[in-house]
């Protein structure tokens, strides 16, 4: 093991007269970085997925590989398994949870985690975390910590344990699959038939593979400099299974980026689709941080204008520096439901809408756990609104791709839906655009998966303006 890194406020306190210190085992490094995370997300509802490669940048000097993955495997874990964690430590601690100190939770769960998900011996991981209690909260909570983890090494494994807890039906099913259980519901819904269901859920609750996409390197080449392998269904597609893509020179310079296949495919919808007229302003309504402009900027045709345009300040800057190499195209800070550009100004419309983000849970482990039902009503709103827009945006004839990435059926089929009862309104049906990739359709709309596809659960529809 390496050295673990300082964290502020470790040291000895000034001014006081130093005890010698009790011999004590070394702080383990990932496991400190990992509770760091899980810290960082109750107390200051920071996103792991922003937190933790900045830690272990921090640490990098007494971090590890090895340590760097521990660390990664814990935090997004521990975090993705919480709804079961809390169930087990709901049976075994004498008061509500939400009376403990918050650390001395998310150390409960970092434990009860390595005891009933991972291989780790149980006297390591409560002797590990008992440490930790004394470093990070003090020498008055291990007491509890330790007898805890005792109780939940005792009973065995999460199979184990979802016996003891007895649930049934859906409750199971969240509890075996890290969901809640209105997300289950959601995603039933959603693939329309229950065979496949735990299997969905399970491959949600699998760490994702990276994706890059290629725009301006050919992807052998690409797929070469990376050590990954081509995407199955984007031409621009390549799949990593390892390393930090940050350091490579394509990446670095912006000839290629870091973009789920998914997100790939929804672009190439918009861009694939038959159009007749015109075809030389594409507009991307709510295009931060910027992937698919990016894509898009480098498919388009020759003479092909594209706006990009986004409602935050922030995220417009991020789409000015994914598209800063591209020319003819322009970035504008616009809100998608009153846009400053004229009716019909647009040949063809990108609405890749704010939604829930069902279908990058993979990605944002404990997002699982902030969203509530409640969410998906203000969002559907929106999204209907914003739908409205991108049909003004475009010219009669012109065409609108509506994406999600959420599979949730409020945000998706029922929004295009209620669009399409227009009259000057027409869908066109996205799987043919996509031959080379099996069960995308969803109806008239088409859907991926990461149990059938490996990529994002993103939501794909198309609608034509029809000429009155
Ligand atoms: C799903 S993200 C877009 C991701 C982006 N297309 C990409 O591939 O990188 C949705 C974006 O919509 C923006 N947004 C939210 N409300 C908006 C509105 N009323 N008008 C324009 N943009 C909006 C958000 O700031 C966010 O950047």
């Amino acid at each position: 093991m390496t050295r673990p890194p300082r964290r502020p406020g470790s040291g000895p306190r000034p001014g006081r007269r130093q005890r010698r210190p009790a011999p004590r085992r070394e702080l383990d490094g990932a496991r400190l970085t990992a509770f760091d995370v899980l810290d960082g997300v109750s107390s200051r509802d920071a996103y792991a997925n922003l937190l933790l490669p900045q830690l272990l940048r921090e640490r990098a000097g007494d971090l590890g590989p090895r340590d760097a993955a521990f660390a990664t495997q814990l935090a997004y874990g521990a975090l993705r398994a919480q709804g079961t964690l809390d169930a087990i430590l709901a049976r075994l601690v004498d008061r509500p949870l939400a009376d403990l100190d918050p650390r001395v939770l998310d150390l409960l769960r970092l434990g009860a985690y390595q005891l009933i998900d991972l291989r780790v011996p149980d006297h390591a991981a409560v002797a590990t975390t008992v440490d930790l209690t004394r470093a990070v909260v003090g020498t008055g909570a291990s007491g509890l910590v330790n007898a805890v983890l005792r109780k939940v090494a005792a009973g065995g494994d999460r199979a184990s344990w979802l016996v003891t807890l007895g649930a049934t039906g859906d409750e199971r099913l969240g509890l075996a699959t890290d969901h809640p259980r209105w997300i289950v519901e959601a995603w039933r819904d959603a693939l329309g038939e229950e065979t496949e269901l735990e299997a969905a859920l399970l491959a949600d609750d699998a760490a994702p593979e990276v994706h890059l996409v290629a725009r301006h390197i050919d992807r052998e080449e690409l797929a070469q400099q990376s050590g990954g392998e081509p995407g199955p269904w984007s031409p621009y597609a390549v799949r990593l299974h390892g390393g930090d893509p940050g350091r490579l020179p394509a990446v670095q310079d912006g000839a290629a980026a870091v973009q789920d296949e998914g997100s790939q495919l929804a672009a190439l919808a918009l861009a694939r689709a038959e159009l007749d007229g015109p075809d030389a302003a594409w507009l991307d309504m709510c295009a931060g941080p910027g992937g698919k402009a990016g894509l898009l900027a480098a498919v388009r045709p020759a003479g092909v204008r594209l706006t990009a345009a986004d409602r935050a300040e922030h995220r417009a800057e991020l789409v000015r520096r994914s598209l800063r190499d591209a020319d003819d195209v322009e970035v504008l800070v616009a809100d998608g439901r009153e846009p400053p550009w004229s009716e019909g100004s647009f040949d063809r419309v990108l609405l890749d809408a704010p939604c829930t983000g069902l279908g990058a849970l993979r990605r944002r482990p404990e997002v699982r756990w902030r969203r509530t039902p409640d969410d998906v009503p203000p969002l559907a709103e929106l999204q209907t609104e914003l739908l409205a827009g991108a049909l003004r945006s475009v010219r009669p004839g012109g065409l609108v791709a509506y994406v999600t990435c959420s599979p949730h059926t409020a945000e998706t089929v029922a929004v295009v839906d209620a669009a399409a009862e227009r009259d000057d309104v027409e869908v066109l049906p996205v799987a043919p655009l996509f031959p080379e990739v099996p069960g995308i359709e969803r109806g008239r709309y088409a859907q991926l998966w990461p149990h059938r596809h490996g990529t994002d659960a993103m939501f794909m529809a198309l609608l034509r303006r029809t000429p009155q």
